[in-house]
């Protein structure tokens, strides 16, 4: 028999962004039914952030055995134990997932059904014996990994983000089908833990970031061994005698076999919708993925959508960003406008890469010669000569009256930073405020104060200034 819920709000999918609106709906009293049909934690906790980052974290411990020299300790090749390294990931994976678990939830007020969610029509949705009639939908279900259509993949074996993490050897050669984020720092990770690696990228690698930034990245990767193949599309797969080959067009019309033991495709997101029922609720629906207005309302006016299914930024922090918008409509009823320029992305290579705000590309597309880059190099920062992580610039991007429209940053802790100018964008800091606080030293945070200072690098020569100065003298 159905059983007929009648909840505030109705959650699809217990992701980033599903997650964080049933707590924060809870926490006011609000009544939730949260459907999740898979994992609680989606992508994130599972098959994305969390297994990618503590993969990264044991090749940087594998790393700093090769990297002792400089520092007067010895150097050795580290012996690396796959399936231990795994077992590593998988307990990161454990200690979090009690914070996304459906005892949390319950414990929370939310009403957790394990069940595969579909809309009967624009007031309901469907799940196992559940018909749940919410004054609101949040529709969260995520994205799943786009696989090409190339001729030949789908007679191959090849890795996706879903089953990666599982391998309990390391490839002996690794081939990367997309240099993205996930292309770039799986690449470095299996690097760093012993494998051959070669990415093949139809276009530029780390192609949505600066490309000045992106290229302290790339030629670190290099340095290490990975081979980096820019510009070369991946036209077909086959199976080769050791295990897969990719038939590649390169630039200037050249074509060349590249042979590997794993493949593993990072060739971008297809949101999920499949099943979904949108069209029997009347939500607009696109390849990209559910169409929404500024305020994440979907063509049907009870259902919101956010996170990677909607098919703009798609980080962690995004979704949570806007389960605080759609939170803020639901309850309050207070306009709720998602602004995509305070959203910041890191990507978790050594050396990291972080983006916020502006890039300079799009700041002079929307300012012109108005805007000035002060870009700063890490060897200026102490701590990075003590560190010996010289490597990496930062660039902050100001406007009128040095008003900061964005920053980017390559090196070391880029991700740490990225918090100070993340908050500094969004209470719209100038450069005045930014190079105005004290910063302790020794740390990469002083390389914020002085790109800032460089503001006012005229100063100490202007006539004016100096006039002022010769005057205050007068009196005493
Ligand atoms: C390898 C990798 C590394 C990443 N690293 C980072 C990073 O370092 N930082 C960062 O910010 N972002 C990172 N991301 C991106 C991040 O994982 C996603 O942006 C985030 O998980 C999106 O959250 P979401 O809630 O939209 O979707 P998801 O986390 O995918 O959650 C969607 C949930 O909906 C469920 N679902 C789907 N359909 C239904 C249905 N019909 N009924 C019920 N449930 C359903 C799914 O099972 C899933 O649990 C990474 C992604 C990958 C793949
Ligand atoms: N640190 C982070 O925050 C982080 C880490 C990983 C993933 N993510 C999220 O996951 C998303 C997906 O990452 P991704 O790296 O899969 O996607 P992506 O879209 O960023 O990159 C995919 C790349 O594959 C290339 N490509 C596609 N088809 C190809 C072909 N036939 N031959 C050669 N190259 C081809 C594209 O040109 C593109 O550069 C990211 O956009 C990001 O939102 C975030």
């Amino acid at each position: 028999m159905t059983r007929v819920l009648t909840p505030d709000i109705c959650i699809l999918g217990a992701g980033s962004g599903g997650l964080s609106v049933a707590a924060a709906a809870a926490a006011f009293g609000v009544e939730v039914v949260l459907v999740e049909r898979d994992r609680m934690g989606g992508d994130c906790l599972n098959a994305g952030c969390v297994p990618s980052k503590a993969l990264l974290a044991a090749a940087r411990q594998a790393q700093a055995r090769r990297s002792g020299v400089g520092f007067g300790v010895g150097e050795t090749e580290p012996l690396v134990d796959f399936a231990a390294v795994g077992a590593h990931v998988r307990s990161v994976i454990a200690a979090i997932a009690p914070h996304d678990s459906v005892e949390r939830f319950e414990a929370l007020g939310v009403t957790v059904l394990k069940a595969e969610a579909r809309f009967g029509g624009p007031d309901r949705v469907m799940a196992g014996d559940c018909e749940i009639r919410a004054r609101r939908f949040v529709v969260a279900t995520g994205s799943r990994p786009l696989v090409p259509p190339i001729p030949g993949l789908d007679a191959v074996p090849y890795l996706t983000n879903e089953t990666l993490f599982d391998l309990t050897e390391c490839p002996a050669h690794l081939l990367v089908l997309g240099g993205g984020p996930i292309g770039m720092e799986m690449a470095q990770a299996h690097r760093r833990l012993g494998a051959q690696v070669t990415v093949v990228e139809a276009h530029k690698a780390l192609g949505r970031d600066d490309p000045e930034l992106a290229a302290f990245v790339l030629d670190q990767l290099r340095a290490e061994g990975v081979e980096i193949l820019e510009g070369s599309r991946v036209e077909a797969v086959e199976q080769a005698d050791e295990g897969v080959a990719l038939l590649v067009a390169g630039p200037g019309g050249s074509h060349r076999r590249v042979e590997g033991s794993h493949l593993l495709v990072a060739a971008g997101r297809a949101p999920v919708l499949t099943g979904l029922g949108l069209d029997a609720a009347g939500i607009g629906y696109g390849p990209r993925g559910i169409t929404v207005d500024g305020g994440l309302r979907t063509t049907n006016r009870r259902v919101y959508a956010i996170g990677d299914v909607i098919g703009g930024l798609q980080f962690t922090h995004a979704a949570g960003y806007h389960a605080g918008l759609v939170v803020r409509s639901i309850l309050f009823r207070l306009p709720a406008k998602e602004n995509r320029d305070l959203v910041p992305w890191v990507t978790y290579t050594a050396p990291e890469l972080a983006q916020v705000g502006l890039s300079e590309a799009e700041a002079r597309r929307r300012f012109g010669d108005r805007v000035r880059v002060l870009a700063v190099d890490y060897a200026a920062s102490d701590r990075a000569r003590a560190d010996r992580a010289t490597i990496g610039r930062l660039k902050l991007i100001a406007g009128q009256r040095g008003r900061l429209l964005g920053a980017g940053i390559a090196g070391a802790l880029a991700g740490e930073m990225a918090n100070l100018l993340s908050l500094a964008l969004a209470q719209k800091l100038d450069m005045k405020a930014l190079a105005g606080f004290v910063a302790p030293y020794p740390t990469y945070g002083e390389l914020v104060r002085r790109a800032a200072l460089s503001y006012y690098a005229g100063m100490p020569a202007n006539t004016w200034v100096r006039r002022t100065i010769r005057f205050l003298r007068l009196f005493g």
